[in-house]
């Protein structure tokens, strides 16, 4: 079978092409910097690799069409109708949803239902649901759920501090995000510590465009730093991560806003790094200004301090830590910002290994050898277990 897994996330649209049950990946590709000036395509195939600067990706409708012309004008396949499935990642299931499911007017209608939850993913994630549906008809369409791991989060761990009938009636509780990359890195992790899975207490810092750090206990996730929606938790590009809520109305009055919706925008795409260091959204570029710009340096040294924050609280909440896993864009890429990380971790008896530290592109254990907490950094694959789902799913 040749099942295509779409991944949109909040800058990117990335995709993977494998042939299943083989797992074999015949082509992969992103791109970044949707909606950005100058987005980055990037497409490995059989016959090489292709990269390219273009200007004109605005959204993510663009991106799905740019990816089909190119799978065909690099000859990745001869005809559309070679492919027999397409997997979409969706970010916000919830509680309707604890598995994949194939699409239809139903699932559709969820996802809709509760787009608010995730206000910039699932809108960009029907895009993408709907611009396949006609490119590719033939194909059977999965969904899978960020939200479907965190759905063994425990009550006390999701349920917030309002009152109650906010839950019952309106659904709001702790949802989380990332949990497809959650769940394979967390098997990753016990691979490499060659012990089973359920035996562990692992925190994952999913560290992107968007970031959230999880506790897995025992294979299960447990908490999350993600909530409502993702804007919660730890500093992110854009999001601002956990607020005071009180501000805001304090803020509409002062900026003359009336819009809650504006606020939220503002909360969403204006804040994070973007919003403390007035320099760029991309840690690329703040890593290269921060030794001469306070504010580029400050932003960097609060998401340092938030995803130290959590992986505290949750050793505590799980009452123990065996093992820290960095994965997804910036904790899969930069050394400096892992480094920043583990050095505040010192006096846990963490030490790291600067030469695996450095290496790139790879998967490998980061800690020292006499390390207390085995620290690992896990390039995540969110595309192939959404593969794996098609494949499960197409076969029933
Ligand atoms: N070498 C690097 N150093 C620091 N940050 C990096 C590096 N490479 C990529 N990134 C960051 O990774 C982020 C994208 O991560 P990714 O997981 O692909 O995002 P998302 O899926 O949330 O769109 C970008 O913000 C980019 O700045
Ligand atoms: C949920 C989320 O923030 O996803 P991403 O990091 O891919 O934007
Ligand atoms: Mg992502």
């Amino acid at each position: 079978m040749e099942i295509l897994a779409v991944n949109s996330g909040s800058s990117s649209f990335k995709f993977k092409l494998f042939i299943m049950p083989e797992e074999k990946v015949i082509a992969s590709g992103q791109i970044e910097r949707i909606g950005q000036t100058g987005s980055i395509v990037t497409i490995k195939h059989h016959g090489g690799e292709k990269y390219e600067r273009k200007d004109n990706i605005k959204n993510h409708k663009e991106a799905v069409q740019e990816l089909m012309d190119l799978l065909l004008e690099l000859r990745i396949i001869k005809d559309y109708s070679e492919i027999d499935g397409v997997g979409h990642r969706v970010v916000a299931g919830g509680e309707y949803f604890d598995h994949s499911v194939i699409v239809d007017d139903n699932v559709i209608a969820k996802i809709h239902e509760i787009a608010e939850m995730a206000p910039l993913h699932n809108p960009a994630n029907l895009v993408g649901i709907e611009a396949f549906k006609k490119i590719l008809p033939q194909a059977t369409s999965v969904v899978v759920f960020d939200t479907a791991f965190h759905q063994t989060i425990p009550e006390e761990n999701f349920i917030y501090s309002v009152p109650y009938e906010w839950y019952e009636k309106y659904g709001v509780r702790r949802y989380g995000a990332h949990g497809t990359s959650h769940r394979y890195v967390a098997g990753e992790a016990a691979k490499l510590l060659g012990r089973p899975l359920e035996d562990l207490k692992l925190v994952s810092c999913h560290i992107g465009a968007g970031a959230s750090i999880c506790a897995i206990k025992n294979g299960k996730s447990f908490d999350t730093s993600m909530g409502f929606t993702p804007l919660t938790g730890v500093t992110m590009a854009t999001r601002s991560g956990d607020v005071d809520v009180a501000m805001i109305s304090y803020m509409m009055e002062k900026l003359n806003i009336d819009s809650m919706t504006e606020m939220i925008y503002m909360l969403n795409k204006e804040s994070g790094l973007l919003g403390i260091s007035g320099v760029s959204q991309d840690s690329r570029d703040i890593l290269q200004v921060a030794h001469a710009n306070h504010r580029a340096q400050l932003s960097l040294d609060i998401l340092v301090k938030d995803v130290v924050k959590y992986i505290g609280q949750y050793t505590f909440e799980m009452g123990g830590l065996d093992g820290i896993i960095f994965t997804a864009g910036v904790g899969e890429n930069s050394d400096e910002i892992r480094a920043a990380i583990l050095e505040r971790l010192g006096f846990l008896g963490i030490t790291i290994d600067q030469e695996e530290n450095q290496k790139r592109g790879v998967t490998n254990i980061i800690s020292g050898p006499d390390s207390k907490i085995t620290v690992m950094r896990i390039q995540t694959d969110e595309e192939v277990m959404i593969a794996r789902d098609v494949m499960g799913l197409s076969q029933k």
